[in-house]
């Protein structure tokens, strides 16, 4: 019998699932963490609750999410004295979830001191980039100084994902070449050559790459510059604008796509455009990453909108025939993980359910056995 908790602590929720092997025995939800009138005041107070309501008689390990692993870590690690110390130096480079992270592992910690706690890192599955996708352009000795790089994330979703692809689609793992698409809160793409990530989206910190949320995704460093010096915003107040205030919820008002979705067919110009820019942020990726790979076997979409936004999925795609990719419109608004792309396409594309808990439920039991 071996009983898994885990606990994803988010910028501002913790998710948390509790299995007994492969079943989950329950599971739960903390939201709007520190929001005056919301929950609890922190992530500490909200484990806590989570922790005291729970019975954990038999826990063999607890399984936490960490964003940012940094360049140390590229596995599933047991947590001791040091490695929360490198979790903590790492913090300056993901001030938004590594502290929220820590907050969990050391509350399960002193609460279950018997329990091996294990961390499993976003970044971890990014450890294959190669050299030419991790470095940006500036100055070497600088980037070097702060540890300035592509780490990318959403790597323990991007590894199932592309694993699970491979399976639907029975070919081996080993063989196959994918483009994951995880579009949730935070949104990435990923490119997986022969079971190896190879190019993401996201770069030193979550923020890059795809439209998210709330979060702008690419952009030129200049308006940073601008805005601080024309618009006399602080670092502070571009961070957040950038961070929380940008992406959906920027351009039509609102961060979920569900809502995004129904302004826009009555007529809300706003949030069509919202939804263009979304879009079309994912095509120019597609693309990139199809030249990148040279071929492409399946395209994968997964999380929030990627598994339930038909309208999202269809417009990505649409006139990339001539890569012979292509999405049938009965299939995309079926149910289920599923090919979408007519019979006989080239590239297969996919919809495949994420589940990050149950991957780091697995990663944590297997460090467990190991150790
Ligand atoms: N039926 C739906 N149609 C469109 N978008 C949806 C639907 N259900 C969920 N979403 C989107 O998924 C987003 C959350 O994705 P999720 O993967 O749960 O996020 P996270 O795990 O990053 O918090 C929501 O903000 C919402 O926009
Ligand atoms: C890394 C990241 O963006 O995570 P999330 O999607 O949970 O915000
Ligand atoms: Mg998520």
């Amino acid at each position: 019998m071996s009983r898994v908790l885990v606990l994803n602590c988010g910028s501002s929720s913790v998710k948390w699932r509790h299995y007994d092997g492969d079943r989950t025995l329950d599971h739960g939800t903390v939201e709007r963490i520190g929001e005056p009138g919301g929950g609890p005041a922190d992530h500490a107070g909200a484990v806590r609750h989570i922790l005291d309501g729970l019975d954990l008689t038999g826990l063999t390990a607890v399984g936490h999410r960490v964003v940012h692993g940094g360049r140390r870590f590229s596995a599933p690690v047991l947590v001791d004295d040091t490695v929360l110390a490198a979790i903590k130096d790492l913090v300056p480079l993901a001030p938004l979830h590594n502290p929220a992270n820590l907050a969990g592992i050391e509350v399960a910690r002193a609460a279950l001191p018997d329990v091996s706690q294990v961390a499993v890192f976003d970044t971890a599955f990014h450890h294959t980039l190669p050299e030419a996708a991790a470095t940006y352009a500036i100055d070497r000795d600088t980037a070097e100084r702060y540890d300035i790089r592509r780490y990318g994330f959403h790597g323990t979703s991007h590894a199932y994902v592309s694993r699970r692809t491979a399976e639907l689609l029975g070919r081996p793992y080993e063989q196959l070449n994918t483009i994951t698409l995880h579009l949730g809160n935070g949104a990435s793409a990923c490119a997986v050559a022969n079971g190896r990530s190879v190019a993401t989206s996201m770069g030193m910190s979550p923020l890059e790459g795809l439209v998210m949320g709330t979060r702008s995704g690419d952009l030129d460093p200049t308006v940073i510059f601008h805005l601080r010096r024309e618009g006399g915003l602080s670092v502070d107040d571009i961070d957040d604008l950038l961070n929380h205030r940008s992406g959906l919820l920027g351009l039509s008002g609102v961060n979920d796509m569900r809502e995004v979705l129904q302004r826009r067919a009555a007529g809300d110009r706003a949030a069509g455009l919202a939804f263009d820019v979304y879009c079309r942020r994912i095509t120019g990726y597609v693309g990139a990453y199809y030249a990148l790979l040279g071929r492409v076997d399946a395209i994968a979409f997964t999380a929030g909108v990627g598994e339930n936004a038909a309208p999202v999925r269809a417009a990505a795609l649409a006139g990339l025939d001539r890569l012979g990719i292509a999405v049938d419109d009965a299939r995309n608004d079926g149910d289920g993980d599923r090919v979408i792309s007519p019979a006989g396409a080239e590239v297969s594309v996919c919809v495949i359910r994420t589940d990050e808990e149950r991957e780091i439920a697995r990663q944590a039991r297997d460090v467990v056995a190991g150790g």
